[in-house]
């Protein structure tokens, strides 16, 4: 996964955003941790990992995906407010012998340390609880930037849609 160049592509789509809503450049670091902490959820609905009380299958493997990168693309910006995209490197996360539901928690976990305390090592703990998160789902680092590459697309159309 080609890190530094998803992160410029995420760079330039939330000035974008920032430039067709009106918004001064200032940090949105609440509302995008609140849009993280949607996006987790809705994924943990699309995979319907901790319905014990239901037999009903989980969405398609593409629907769950698309959740992902989601919240992937909330990742990469809060990075980019903090100033590591432009040397952020990372290299593979030991696979956590967790199950999926715990695996879930740990990010939720993350991302309100992170909120608290938005520190660059709270970052990199994140980023890895979110990568493992896309382990736990079966997904590989290709799918999440293929993934990432189609929605980063359908954003900009939005925008230019007038979403
Ligand atoms: O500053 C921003 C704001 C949003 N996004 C992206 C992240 C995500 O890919 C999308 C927002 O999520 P989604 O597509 O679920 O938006 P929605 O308005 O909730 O749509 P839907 O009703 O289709 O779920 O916009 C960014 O990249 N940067």
């Amino acid at each position: 996964m080609d890190l530094l160049h998803l992160f410029k592509l995420q760079k330039e789509l939330d000035e974008r955003i920032l430039k067709e809503h009106n918004l001064e450049p200032k940090k949105l670091l609440k509302e995008k941790t609140l849009a993280l902490l949607v996006e987790i959820g809705e994924l943990a609905n699309e995979t319907r990992c901790f319905k014990y009380w239901s037999t009903r299958p989980s969405s398609e493997r593409d629907v769950i995906l698309e959740e992902y990168v989601d919240g992937f693309h909330f990742i990469l910006s809060v990075g980019i407010d903090l100033g590591v995209d432009k040397n952020f490197l990372f290299y593979k996360c030991a696979h956590a012998n967790k199950t999926t539901v715990q695996t879930f928690l740990d990010v939720y976990a993350r991302v309100i340390r992170f909120h608290d305390q938005p520190s660059i090592t709270n970052y990199i703990e994140l980023f890895t609880s979110y990568l493992r998160l896309g382990q736990a789902l079966d997904f590989s680092q290709e799918d999440i930037e293929r993934a990432y590459l189609a929605k980063n697309e359908v954003n900009h159309q939005r925008q230019t849609q007038g979403y």
